[in-house]
């Protein structure tokens, strides 16, 4: 079962299970796995207390301890990260870490409408598949196809604050650095890639620093230009290959559904939304996936604060007793 909203829209929506046509995926940050849901869209219309029978006592118990790390511990990782950027001159390089919050009920369709209050311009999704829970809301999109005009959109999204505090160079030279990524690639498709001023992008409690693009591509080449784009570096790095292997050894633990995407399918749009700001529900624990770019010019220090802020922006939304 899968409840999600999309951005500024009021409708929540589930999928039928009425077809073989999958009409939402999460697809994993390696691109190896996928969760599909099959069949037509539909608007729950007032019957979301159906959805009050998700259930998370018959979901695994957390047991993967290993994979949460401390303070301490997240501070000398990111220490060894910021030696291997100057080691192999990388622009940038995104750590995550997990953060484990113990519970002993969760209520998921009050969490969820409490995501998609917080986050108006988010994905906000809930659902539970073959034992497996996830919850997020985020806003950044990978892709936006308009079926009718042929009319592609993209964003580049990096660079995390406090709202009240001012953009440092560090902040400015991440983003551009996704910036500059994303439009290499578009410039390949097409020789009109309209490209935004940078412009704050509001994530509840935090600001991000975006840029938008749009271009008319044709239709087969989608899933080329979201296959070229991701992972993106807002949420691995440049290079692509060299940031996803360091990943896999700094991080010691899969990312999952994390810094993956979520394709939808409309009548009349393809969407892909960057799967950030999301919690895998257990038995009685949630895990949160929080991470950040880390570039030479990193504070360990202020990383930690700033996975504690995204972790923050998930946590306050669960209603647990
Ligand atoms: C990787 C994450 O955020 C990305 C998106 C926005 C800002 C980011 C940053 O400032 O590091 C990250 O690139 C995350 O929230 O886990």
């Amino acid at each position: 079962m899968i409840l999600f909203s999309l951005p500024f829209q009021d409708l929540i929506y589930t999928v039928a299970e009425n077809s073989e046509n999958s009409a939402v995926s999460f697809i994993d940050f390696n691109g190896q796995n996928q969760v599909n849901f099959y069949g037509q869209i539909k608007n729950t219309e007032s019957k979301l207390d159906v959805f009050n029978n998700f259930s998370v006592k018959d979901l695994p118990e957390f047991k993967n301890e290993d994979s949460i790390i401390n303070e301490s511990e997240y501070l000398a990782k990111v220490t060894d990260v910021i030696d291997f950027i100057h080691e192999n001159e990388l622009k940038k390089l995104v750590f995550s870490r997990r953060k484990l919050i113990n519970f002993k009920e969760i209520k998921l369709v009050e969490s969820f409408k409490n995501l998609r209050q917080n986050f108006p311009n988010a994905l906000s999704y809930l659902f539970i598949k073959d034992e497996t829970c996830w919850i997020g809301a985020f806003s950044e999109i990978l892709g936006k196809y308009n079926k009718k005009t042929g009319i592609f959109e993209t964003m580049s999204v990096a660079g995390t604050l406090p709202l009240s505090e001012t953009w440092t160079n560090k902040e400015i030279e991440e983003q551009k650095t996704v910036t500059n990524y994303i439009s290499d690639i578009l410039k390949k498709y097409s020789e009109n890639v309209h490209q935004s001023e940078t412009k704050d992008h509001i994530s509840g409690n935090i600001k991000h620093l975006k840029t938008e693009f749009s271009l008319k591509i044709k239709p087969e080449n989608i899933e080329n230009i979201i296959a070229e784009l991701h992972p993106t570096p807002a949420v691995c790095g440049i290079p692509k290959e060299i940031c996803k292997t360091a990943i896999q050894n700094f991080e010691n633990s899969n990312r999952e559904l994390y810094a993956g995407y979520i394709k939808i399918e409309t009548d009349e749009f393809l969407y892909y939304f960057v799967n950030l700001r999301c919690a895998k529900i257990y038995k009685e624990s949630a895990i949160l996936f929080v991470g950040g770019g880390i570039t030479k010019d990193s504070n360990p220090q202020k990383e930690w604060r700033e996975t504690e802020l995204k972790a923050e922006a998930i946590a306050k939304n669960l209603v647990l007793l």
